[in-house]
């Protein structure tokens, strides 16, 4: 760490903000560790991957910007990379490849990634850091975090989301290429989970809202939903979003540090224990604060088509929290 930090920023006021990235050698963690070294509220970005991080922290490390990189490999190390760190973000194990067709079929991988994760990072703090889960299926692996992190004791609803804010970057994106307008300005709400049969896209909810037939609205739901295989067609199975999806995540970060860091009114979406309705976790917009999640947003009205997609998404996500829970028990986790 910089000896005279203070002095070389004393224009700013410096916070200590760990962010440790576990498969920072993948293709998003590649893309949001250089993303997030552009960002100053940031003091340290950890990379962990099984395979070795020296490469990549050297070079990230000359960009001239304040995060200083830190980098870890290998299981032995993997407690080590999470001390004290204040997010945790997950981007590492199984990803589409040869094989692997949906994001259901990472689950088994996954999940004992996930074990062993949260095994370290119970070992390398106290209390639970904010989680953020990247690495699918987000539907279950939200639900098995949280019960480990039970079974450890030091679960913190709060702190606990997993990512589908590319869901509402896509829709944005896709609804302002049909009207011909500059998508910065367009938001979409896109509620449920992330799977092919759990995102719900609101484009009748859209900011600002647009004259369109319900057939319109079907079709660019339809590509919305299905948004990850058309970047998984175009790659040729070689892989999924990765340059995109370090963008979103990237922006994810940068919200949970500026509310940690005391910003009032921050907004965000994701995949949450939630109380919105009859399924333990949905994905909704809620507001951050220096804690966590302080609230979600009630869910907007919906045309009859969407609460069609909002019913299927209910009954896929009870599904999905199951083969969790039948994971714990199948493992003698609980
Ligand atoms: N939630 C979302 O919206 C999205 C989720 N994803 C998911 O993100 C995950 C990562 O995708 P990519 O970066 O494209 O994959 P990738 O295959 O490029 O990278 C995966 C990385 O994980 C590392 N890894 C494997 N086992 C590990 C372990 N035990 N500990 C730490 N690191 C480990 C690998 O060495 C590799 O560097 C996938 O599960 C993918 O489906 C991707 C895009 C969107
Ligand atoms: O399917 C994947 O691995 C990537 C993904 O979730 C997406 O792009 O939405």
């Amino acid at each position: 760490m910089l000896k005279n930090f203070q002095r070389c920023i004393s224009q700013e006021t410096f916070q200590f903000c760990k962010i440790c990235i576990v498969g920072a050698n993948g293709g998003v963690g590649r893309s949001l560790a250089q993303q997030l070294k552009q960002n100053n509220r940031f003091s340290e970005i950890c990379l962990y991957d099984i395979t070795c991080t020296k490469g990549l922290r050297a070079d990230l490390s000359h960009i001239n910007t304040l995060p200083e990189v830190t980098a870890y490999s290998g299981a032995e190390n993997l407690v080590e990379s999470l001390r004290c760190c204040d997010i945790m973000v997950l981007t590492g194990g199984q990803s589409h490849s040869k094989g692997i067709t949906s994001r259901e079929q990472m689950f088994e991988a996954n999940a004992k990634i996930m074990v062993k994760l949260i095994d370290a990072l119970v070992k390398a703090n106290k209390e639970q850091p904010h989680i953020h889960i990247v690495t699918n299926p987000i539907n279950s692996l939200v639900p098995l975090t949280a019960e480990l992190l039970k079974k450890h004791g030091i679960y913190n609803a709060r702190r606990l989301i997993g990512c589908t804010k590319v869901d509402g970057m896509r829709a944005a994106t896709f609804l302002a290429e049909h009207m011909e307008v500059d998508p910065r300005y367009v938001e979409v709400p896109v509620i449920g989970g992330h799977s092919s049969k759990s995102i719900v896209p609101l484009i009748s909810q859209s900011q600002p809202k647009f004259a369109l037939d319900d057939e319109t609205q079907m079709k660019i739901a339809q590509r919305i939903i299905h948004g990850g295989e058309e970047v998984v067609l175009a790659k040729n199975h070689k892989g999924a979003a990765q340059l995109s999806m370090g963008y979103c995540v990237a922006q994810f970060c940068d919200s949970l540090v500026r509310s940690m860091q005391g910003e009032k009114n921050v907004k965000e979406v994701g995949f949450i224990p939630s109380d919105v309705n009859d399924v333990p976790y949905f994905a909704c917009q809620f507001e951050l604060d220096k804690e966590g999640i302080r609230g979600c947003k009630r869910l907007p009205p919906m045309l009859p088509f969407e609460i069609n997609l909002y019913n299927q998404a209910r009954e896929d996500i009870r599904r999905n929290v199951d083969i969790a829970m039948e994971f714990m028990d199948k493992n003698k986790l609980k």
